[in-house]
């Protein structure tokens, strides 16, 4: 797969402004972005993630460093760099007095799609505003304002999507329905690159994920090699009720839990689910049920993030 987006040595400080001094907020990003993936750019708040965003997005410049999107050097083709990338901005301002379908021919012609190019009544229909397509932009509802910025995101058919934050505060139903949008979009071929606080989203959309914390890059691989670096799992165990416990391997860590049930954490670098298993029974202890518990993505960014 070629690179949708490669970054090489990306910095940015932003100038020391009044009493607030000069803040490094990239320190040196070096990072390639599959074509055809849907990545996930993940960190504490403050970390950088905006500040990347939006140099991809020609909105911030950057102090240092290369940025080449769909092979377009950000500094030499700045214009087709700019024309393969969409992005869904965090913010919901936009303009009270435009349609739906006006934001979306006027964006068009931002970005120079001729007339007999524009597909404005598909896109009202992908994000589900065809209805709305003739309203005021302030009678939408800050779940159709979402949709639209999506559809704007979209005009020019830009091969990369870029989504900021794209389900903060937003209720299950719209949630379900801009994945499916971003699923489909993604199924055609489009890059989709999101930024998210919902680490269970993450885990479910992205194929790769990136961490990024006090503006450097911690991590990045693909989602569930991610997930298998967190050394612990748990065995669930129901026991009929408290027994005393033999020696278990080194490495092992049993509690019991409120409802009865015995939990015994171990890290599967070292010690097999069946030497567990193998000691209980040893010592007599019936087993009535077993269930395990895996890190998910949530303490795996705890670990990467910490300190
Ligand atoms: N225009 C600016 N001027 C000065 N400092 C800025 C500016 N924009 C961002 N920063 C600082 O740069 C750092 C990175 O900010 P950025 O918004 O990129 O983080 P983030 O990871 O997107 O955070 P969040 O998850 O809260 O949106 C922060 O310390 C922030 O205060």
């Amino acid at each position: 797969m070629p690179d949708a987006i490669a970054i090489a040595g990306l910095r940015k400080t932003y100038a020391a402004q009044g009493n607030a001094p000069a803040k490094e907020a990239l320190k040196g990003i070096d990072l390639a972005i599959p074509a055809g993936s849907i990545f996930g750019l993940l960190g504490p708040n403050g970390a950088g993630k905006s500040t990347l965003i939006n140099i991809l997005a020609g909105l911030v410049n950057k102090t240092a460093g290369r940025v080449t999107i769909w092979g377009f050097d950000q500094d030499v083709n700045p214009r087709q760099s700019r024309a393969a990338i969409g992005v869904m901005p965090q913010e919901l301002n936009m303009d009270p007095f435009f349609t739906p379908r006006a934001s979306l021919e006027v964006q068009a012609g931002l970005y120079g799609v001729p007339k007999r190019e524009r597909w404005t009544d598909e896109l009202l229909e992908l994000v589900g505003l065809t209805d709305q397509a003739n309203a005021y932009a302030r009678a939408l509802s800050g779940g159709m304002r979402r949709r639209l910025l999506l559809a704007k995101a979209l005009v020019h058919r830009p091969q990369i999507l870029v989504l900021d934050e794209p389900t903060a505060g937003v209720d299950i139903t719209l949630r379900e329905m801009l994945w499916q949008n971003v699923r489909a979009l993604n199924r055609q071929g489009m890059t989709i690159i999101l930024t998210t606080h919902y680490l269970e989203e993450a885990e479910q959309m992205c194929d790769e994920i990136a961490i990024i914390n006090h503006g450097e890059l911690v991590v990045r691989q693909d989602t569930r090699s991610l997930l298998s670096r967190a050394d612990g799992k748990t065995l669930v165990l129901d026991t009929g009720g408290r027994v005393a416990l033999p020696v278990l391997p080194d490495g092992a860590h049993p509690e019991w839990r409120g409802d009865g049930r015995l939990a015994i954490s171990y890290p599967p670098s070292r010690i097999r689910a069946d030497q567990l298993l193998d000691a209980l029974r040893g010592a007599g202890i019936p087993i009535l049920d077993v269930a395990t518990e895996q890190p998910d993505l949530e303490d795996v960014f705890v670990e990467m993030t910490r300190g």
